[in-house]
């Protein structure tokens, strides 16, 4: 597994309820279609990924053609469920959502696909797990818009030609190294999705801000970014919260003084960290002088499992520089022990004559 997959992977098993959580809860659910931007124009950010998709909607829309399939990878709550909306709108299709896990068998598949109407898009979510049979059919369905119906079992199965009107596959994962490279080159355009830069994300709280009806000044949206590990979702989330602060402690209005207070009450820090972040930071620091320890020990330290602190705490902490996983073990960076307002012991990993251990 690399880098990527592991952040990736590690947001799928974010537990139920955690504020800084990528994964949709249920909450999540039900106000993101109201904070959904509706057109290209709208979604902030991601500026290449805007511009390309932008080209290739507009050639398709003037040759009057459904627009080639399209693959959108990277971390959850990053908006690619967004732009398969904005896809379909852009394009004045209808949408069909679902998902891989949803997509058992080859004939789940086969009745979806022949519901389509011409040019409809269909947003096949989590497509690296569908099953094998389904991935084989949607090849013949991608590339020829055909598939082929398998009736009957065994020697007297016969397979029914079914033409398919054009369509348009939006598939996202978080997992793009998991897909079959089959399936990989079936897509006409592919779009990795990266993480947000605190400017981006500011953009997207005043505009979830101005939807939401609540005031908030531009330092007040700065601060909320700078916490929000540079994805949109938990941007959004944390907003609500801040909300909620400012509406029963204060006057309604969100300045950076209402959106610390806030967040210091649901413990995310400046940099995004919650409280089993730093549990994992400050074992590591204060109980094994920085590392190198193994994962195991780290995780009976924190009193989590191991996969918990692995896969929940880990994929942030190393991409924000505060954690490496060396050969020899977990191993915090400098930084961490800044974050953590700590002074590094003279021989902690990272202190002169040990770099060698950032080497994995
Ligand atoms: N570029 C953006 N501009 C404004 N809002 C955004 C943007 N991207 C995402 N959002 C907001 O973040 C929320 C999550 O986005 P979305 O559901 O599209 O993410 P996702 O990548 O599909 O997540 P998952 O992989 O969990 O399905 C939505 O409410 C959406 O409004």
């Amino acid at each position: 597994m690399n880098w990527d997959d592991a952040e990736a992977a590690g947001t799928d098993t974010d537990p139920a309820g955690r504020l800084v959580g990528a994964d949709a809860d249920g909450e999540d659910s039900a106000v993101e279609a109201a904070l959904r931007p509706k057109d290209l124009a709208e979604f902030v950010g991601q500026p290449k990924v805007r511009e390309q998709l932008d080209l290739m909607l507009r050639a398709a829309r003037a040759r009057g053609a459904a627009a080639d399939h399209v693959l959108l990878s990277g971390a959850p709550g990053l908006g690619k469920t967004t732009l398969s909306m904005i896809i379909a709108a852009e394009m004045g299709a209808p949408i069909r959502i679902t998902s891989g896990p949803a997509i058992q068998h080859a004939g789940d598949l086969a009745s979806i696909l022949s519901s389509l109407q011409e040019g409809e898009v269909l947003f096949l979510d989590e497509i690296h797990r569908m099953s094998r049979p389904a991935e084989e059919m949607l090849y013949m369905a991608m590339e020829d818009f055909r598939v082929d119906v398998i009736v009957g079992k065994g020697p007297g199965a016969t397979a029914i030609p079914l033409e398919l009107p054009p369509f348009t596959l939006v598939g996202a994962t978080t997992r793009a190294g998991l897909l079959p490279p089959p399936l990989r080159d079936r897509f006409g355009f592919t779009a990795h999705m990266e993480f947000y830069e605190p400017g981006e994300l500011e953009q997207v709280v005043h505009r979830s801000a101005r939807l939401l009806d609540v005031t908030t000044d531009r330092d007040g949206a700065v601060e909320i970014a700078g916490r929000s590990r540079g994805t949109p979702r938990i941007a959004n989330r944390l907003l609500r919260r801040v909300r909620d602060y400012a509406q029963v402690r204060a006057d309604g209005r969100i300045t950076r003084e209402i959106a610390a207070r806030a967040l210091e009450v649901y413990e995310v820090d400046q940099r995004g960290l919650d409280r089993l972040d730093r549990a994992v930071l400050s074992a590591l620091l204060k109980l094994f002088g920085g590392g190198p320890v193994g994962l195991s020990t780290l995780a009976v330290a924190v009193g989590e499992e191991r996969e918990t602190v692995e896969e929940v705490a880990e994929p942030f902490l190393v991409r924000e520089g505060l954690l490496a996983r060396t050969p020899r073990g977990r191993v915090a960076t400098p930084a961490a022990w800044a974050h953590l307002g700590l002074a590094a012991p003279q021989n902690a990993p990272g202190a002169t004559g040990q770099t060698g251990l950032f080497e994995a």
